[in-house]
């Protein structure tokens, strides 16, 4: 077998996000958020399930940190909920709200875990999106006034900052796509909010230096990768444009001050055209101290008029998938970091999402998830790859410490290295927690 060599100065760590984890969602004054009002829409999330209680961890952080510690980790990356901190998503600020966060970061500190927050993970306060949302450029303020309140209450205890996860999951997933919060299926609106989440994210950076505020910034897309079945340039322009759709409409605004003509010009033969203001690209274009990559998958695609939005369409290659269908393919990884790497340069990455769907359940006090050890074991392999070609990756975060709310998906999809009992409550660690930990401690492992 080969033996996988880490790099020494490689940071490890876990990921989580407060709606997914926390509960107590009608508790200590939090707000309402879009996700609080979508999972109970219906039809909307599988078996109903919603938020609400969760893993518990908003009185359970303590144990969760002893977990973080435990698997030896270096940092830990969680997201602070905004309607917990503005219970109308501008305003009074609610005290219980930051006092919350403080006994969490407290926690971490004390345990010599480094804690990286993300602003924005999906939980928009429905107070906002009652006025429009993010297709109301007036939750672009509002968004950077949040993360002011954040960046003073905090500075000095957390020194890594994300402004936004996954902004396309945001944009498109959720106002085109239509599968997630608030759940519009409109293309131009799409298109819209993704400008004026870049916007935003744009705007905190330049709160944040114009503030002096000590520490990095950065924000965390997702991402994936399309190989192109053949050589002919139709499937390769194909595959172009799906990789351009999470990667390419994410960064070349924030690192070359504009959108890919190459989309432009297909949202234009689609009817979308951006409303861009002046100064927007020079806001949006603020330097970042860092750039989280999310990567669960990819595929091997090719054209074909009519798929999709970019006539383009995944072949079954008969690829070994996860528990939630997607297909497992770290190639896809290494084709990732050196296509953002070679076209955005040495900005500092750090992998802020990585992991896998299996939904093994506790045999005899054990989880047996070897599908999940496989995956980390291929993926960490590709980053090591990526890393070992030049590719300046800082950290890696596993997707995730618990099992928790998937979003649509509800509680039926499992992408912890910690089994959640969510009748009881009871967390379990799996056989991948105990391998990532032995990873961690030892920084190799056998292929
Ligand atoms: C074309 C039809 O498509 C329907 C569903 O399409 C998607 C795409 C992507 C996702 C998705 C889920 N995750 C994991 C999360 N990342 C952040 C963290 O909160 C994790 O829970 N990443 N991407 C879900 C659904």
């Amino acid at each position: 077998m080969a033996i996988i060599q880490l790099p020494k100065d490689l940071k490890f760590g876990v990921a989580t996000a407060a709606y997914q984890i926390e509960g107590a969602a009608n508790e200590d004054g939090r707000g309402e958020s879009i996700w609080d009002t979508f999972a109970k829409t219906p039809g909307k999330v599988v078996n109903g399930d919603n938020g609400d209680i969760a893993c518990d961890s908003y009185h359970r952080y303590k144990e969760d940190v002893q977990l973080i510690k435990e698997l030896g980790s270096d940092m830990y990356r969680f997201s602070v909920s905004w309607p917990r901190i503005l219970p109308n998503g501008t305003g009074e600020v609610n005290q219980k709200g930051l006092d919350y966060y403080h006994r969490l970061v407290d926690e971490l500190l004390e345990q010599g875990i480094e804690p990286v927050c993300t602003l924005y993970h999906w939980d928009l306060p429905q107070a906002l999106q009652d006025k429009g949302g993010w297709d109301n450029r007036e939750t672009i303020d509002a968004f950077t006034n949040y993360a002011e309140i954040m960046f003073k209450e905090f500075e000095g205890k957390i020194n890594k900052w994300i402004t936004i996860n996954e902004p396309w999951c945001v944009s498109f997933l959720s106002n085109y796509v239509g599968a997630h919060a608030p759940g519009n299926q409109d293309l131009q609106l799409a298109a819209n909010i993704s400008h004026h989440l870049l916007v935003a994210h744009g705007q905190t950076v330049k709160r944040f230096r114009d503030l002096g505020i000590d520490g990095e910034i950065g924000y965390a897309p997702n991402t994936t990768w399309k190989e192109p079945f053949s050589n002919q340039q139709k499937d390769i322009d194909a595959c172009q444009r799906e990789v351009g759709y999470l990667i390419d409409w994410f960064f070349e605004p924030v690192f070359h001050g504009q959108y890919p003509s190459y989309l432009v010009d297909w949202y234009k033969q689609k009817g979308v055209t951006l409303k861009i203001e002046d100064g927007d690209m020079e806001v949006i274009q603020q330097r970042i101290d860092f750039v989280g990559i999310n990567y669960y998958n990819g595929n091997v695609a090719r054209y074909k008029k009519g798929s999709g939005l970019f006539d383009c369409e995944d072949m079954d290659m008969d690829y070994k998938r996860t528990d939630i269908n997607w297909p497992i393919y770290p190639e896809g990884f290494y084709k990732v970091l050196t296509y953002i790497h070679k076209k955005y340069g040495d900005t500092p990455i750090y992998i802020t999402e990585n992991g896998a769907c299996f939904n093994d359940e506790v045999k005899d006090n054990q989880v047996n998830d070897t599908g999940r050890i496989n995956y980390l074991k291929t993926h960490l392999a590709a980053l090591q790859q990526s890393i070992d070609s030049g590719v300046p990756v800082k950290g890696y975060f596993c997707w995730s410490l618990l099992d928790n709310f998937e979003w649509a998906e509800g509680y039926t999809m499992r992408f912890g290295l910690v089994h959640m009992n969510y009748r009881t409550l009871e967390r379990t660690k799996k056989e991948s927690y105990y391998w990532y930990q032995q990873v961690i401690r030892n920084g190799w492992y056998d292929l």
